[in-house]
């Protein structure tokens, strides 16, 4: 199908995209256009909607409306062509767990349409550069939850995508696993790539991203180049801070029974 209109620069295009769970509404109309090339940060309180928009920006949770498009490809009219360009590391990520390291790898090439030779070449290197050589024979069931992470990163690059979608990556990962992966995916940017990745961590995101999208409430509360989000905050927390409203709530004052002898 042919790429539908869309600026060269623009990775991921998504339109009026709005999910409702019963009478929960957890995604109200999100509108996006997300750069390419560049580290994009999607960060928002607890159920601010992230997750449930990443599911449904990578065709794994069909919208109630609206539409997203990737490399000018719809998620939904095009899975194929969307699902050859993306890679995705979800959120509590199930894997083949009865396969060794290496094996989840040189299945996932075989399904990618890689041909044997490249996928163990690739894999090699994946394993070596992401430390898991020495466990790669390892069940994947046996593996702690940076070590998942880390062969779920592995899978995901496998087949070189355009627009790499991570859901909380560094979440359970050491600080030198975690530094290893940031490696990677300086790495992978700096070649035109593009990630997407939702965090809580906003320091994580002032140090790694270009470009931010903060949610709260379903909604997109502010979207660009870190500096622009930012503005005259002192950090991206404080500017989150302000964004999701709640300032001066969340010092606890209320708690006045917690701590002190009143037990
Ligand atoms: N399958 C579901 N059924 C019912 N409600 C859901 C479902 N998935 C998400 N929700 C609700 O939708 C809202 C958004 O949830 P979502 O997981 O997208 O938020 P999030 O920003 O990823 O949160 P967190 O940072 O805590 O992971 C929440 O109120 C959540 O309870």
């Amino acid at each position: 199908m042919e790429a539908v209109g869309q600026s060269a620069r623009t990775a991921v295009r998504v339109e009026g995209l709005w999910k409702r769970f019963g009478e929960q509404v957890a995604v109200a109309g999100v509108d996006l256009e997300i750069p390419a090339g560049r580290f994009i940060g999607l960060v928002g309180p607890n159920g601010a909607g992230k997750t449930t928009t990443l599911s449904m920006v990578t065709g794994l949770l069909r919208p109630d409306t609206g539409r997203v498009l990737i490399g000018g490809h719809d998620v939904w009219q095009d899975p194929a062509a969307v699902k050859a360009r993306i890679g995705v590391l979800p959120e509590g990520l199930r894997m083949f767990e009865r396969l060794s390291g290496r094996e989840l790898l040189a299945y996932t090439g075989r399904l990618r349409g890689l041909p044997g030779e490249e996928v163990d070449k690739r894999a090699t290197q994946l394993l070596d550069v992401l430390d898991l050589a020495g466990s790669q024979h390892k069940l994947v069931i046996d593996y702690s939850t940076g070590m998942r992470k880390k062969i779920g990163l592995a899978a995901a690059l496998l087949h070189n995508p355009e627009v790499l979608f991570l859901d909380e990556p560094f979440e359970g990962v050491d600080p030198v696993s975690a530094q290893t992966i940031r490696g990677v995916l300086e790495r992978y940017t700096a070649s035109g790539a593009t990630v997407v990745f939702s965090s809580h961590v906003m320091e994580l995101v002032e140090s790694l991203c270009s470009w931010v999208a903060v949610m709260a409430g379903g909604r997109i509360r502010a979207h660009g180049p870190l500096a622009d989000v930012r503005g005259d905050a002192a950090t991206l927390q404080d500017a989150f801070l302000e964004l999701v409203g709640v300032r001066g709530a969340a010092d606890g004052d209320s708690l006045d029974w917690l701590g002190g002898g009143a037990r």
